[in-house]
């Protein structure tokens, strides 16, 4: 037992193998730095919407990868799928079974036997003191004196104050246990200003802010998460990031499928809901924010909000819109909807070093290819004695899909007896360089940043807020 800035911390070790216990360890040295508190012991995790979309795809597989490198242990960790319809614990073993294809069959059944089902409304108090006793019984049974109760709400926005009262009412982590109780929110968190405060003072008056952790996948992305590495561990980049060296900014997301299924949700959200205000609005946080004072969750989280407070008024002529052919072929989209599938906005931060600077966000479904990056143009040389304009800027591109990789345009000469130039590239292009690495999916680091108490890649409650102000004309104009 170790005690830490008032907190006792149960230290168990559990049987484990020896890179499940490297990962504890360097898990370990990480949480000192971060101040988070060691802890280990009972946990159990609560996919509520489990017969959903979202938890077959992406949190159900998550939570696979996380137990198959060892981050959650058998006999430690405790899985609860909860929602309303009619399914037994094989039932939906068998749906996430369906997604797990290519995995160790001998570790995905070890897998699928940490996890239990329990069905119930969102609504009313038996489906809750259901879940809360399989939870309780499971906690007793496994006898650490520690109870660790995540709740993972993947499901529509709209039934979130009623799971959370729920929740709140019936099952909390108990004050006798050593313990804590999160709750993971997916986007979208509102529809403009207004609506993202009302559920935020709703679930606000649940929990506290330390309890919640808004989730935006983008903020798990591997180069996403390189960005302030990149920026602030490089002398190079340092004096070129601003307005004297840096002619625009581009930060682009691109999908070569429609709504796929999700017209009914897309149509009522629009590109701007779905992608700008959430994914990109991160995106261009980490790329303009200045250097934070640590680590620190609330240190990074500081400067984004800083960043977006400095953000002008997006000027109706620097906005595009557009909706793909064929959109409204889809049943579930109306047949008179004007909702964009195609968005350009120019940002323009009003500070010393972006002035002058467009930061240019465009989103796009249905288009030819399927991109996500990040493109930093910069100025002319002044003064060119190669006349080498004609070749282009130089220009970083950080590509966060697919196939991760950075690169540096820049202008060489052309090898031979010529003085002649040309463009060539500075390639660090992940899939090379770390053949040997399995980049993990966003879902998985961030469930395990919340797990660890980590909250600096989740959305806090005034930067939900400032980033709908950024975009508040463009989305309820
Ligand atoms: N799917 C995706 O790729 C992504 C989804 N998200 C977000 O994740 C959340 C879940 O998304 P997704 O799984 O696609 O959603 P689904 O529409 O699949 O809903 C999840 C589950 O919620 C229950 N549900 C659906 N509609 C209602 C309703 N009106 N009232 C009460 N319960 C309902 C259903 O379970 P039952 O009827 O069994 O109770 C359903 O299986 C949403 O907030 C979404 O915006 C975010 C990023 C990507
Ligand atoms: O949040 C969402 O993201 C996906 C794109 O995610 P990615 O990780 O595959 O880039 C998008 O398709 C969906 O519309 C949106 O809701």
């Amino acid at each position: 037992v170790l005690l830490k800035e008032g907190k006792i911390i149960l230290f168990v070790m559990a049987g484990t193998d020896s890179s499940a216990s490297s990962r504890q360890s360097s898990f370990n040295s990480l949480a000192k730095d971060l101040e988070l508190p060691l802890e280990q012991g009972c946990l159990t995790i609560v996919v509520l919407g489990a017969s959903g979309d979202l938890a077959k795809k992406k949190t159900f597989p998550a939570l696979y990868h996380l137990f198959e490198q060892g981050f959650l242990q058998s006999g430690e960790v405790h899985i609860v799928g909860y929602a309303r319809t009619n399914l037994s614990d094989d039932g939906l073993r068998g749906r996430i079974r369906a997604y797990l294809k290519g995995a160790s069959e001998e570790h995905v059944s070890e897998f699928l036997q940490l996890i239990k089902y329990v069905s119930g409304s969102y609504d009313s108090g038996e489906g809750f003191e259901k879940l809360n006793k399989e939870i309780s019984d499971y906690e007793m049974s496994n006898n650490s004196g520690s109870s660790r109760r995540l709740f993972y709400l993947a499901l529509p926005p709209s039934v979130y104050p009623s799971v959370c009262k729920m929740i709140r009412t019936y099952c909390m982590s108990p004050t006798s246990r050593f313990g804590w109780t999160r709750v993971i929110v997916e986007k979208p968190f509102g529809r403009d200003l207004d609506s993202a405060e009302e559920l935020s003072s709703q679930l606000g008056e649940l929990f506290e802010e330390d309890q919640l952790y808004r989730i935006d996948h983008y903020l798990g992305k591997e180069l996403v998460q390189n960005l302030l590495v990149l920026r602030f561990a490089n002398r190079l980049f340092l004096p070129l990031w601003n307005r004297d060296n840096v002619d625009n900014i581009q930060i682009v997301f691109r999908e070569d499928f429609g709504t796929d299924g999700r017209g009914g949700y897309f149509d009522q959200y629009g590109i701007i809901r779905d992608i700008i205000q959430n994914h990109l609005l991160q995106v261009f946080c980490l790329v303009a924010m200045e250097k934070p004072v640590s680590l620190k969750p609330e240190h990074i989280r500081d400067e984004k909000v800083k960043v977006l407070q400095s953000v002008n008024p997006i000027k109706d002529e620097e906005v595009v819109l557009g909706q793909y052919q064929g959109y409204k072929d889809d049943p579930t989209v109306p047949d008179d909807s004007n909702t964009p599938t195609f968005a350009s906005i120019v940002l323009r931060v009003h500070n010393e070093r972006w002035e002058g600077v467009p930061f240019i966000l465009k989103a796009g479904k249905a288009l030819n290819s399927r991109k996500a990056e990040i493109r930093v143009q910069f100025k002319d040389v002044p003064g060119d004695i190669f006349k080498c304009k004609k070749q282009g800027r130089n220009e970083f591109v950080i590509r966060l899909q697919p196939s991760e990789a950075m690169y540096m345009k820049l202008t060489v000469k052309k090898p031979g007896l010529e003085m002649a130039t040309e463009q060539s590239e500075l390639d660090l292009s992940y899939g090379m360089r770390y053949q040997d690495v399995k980049i993990p999916e966003a879902y998985e680091r961030l469930i395990l940043d919340t797990i660890r108490g980590d909250q600096q890649h989740f959305v806090r409650r005034d930067e939900l807020k400032v980033c709908f102000h950024s975009v508040t004309d463009i989305v309820s104009g």
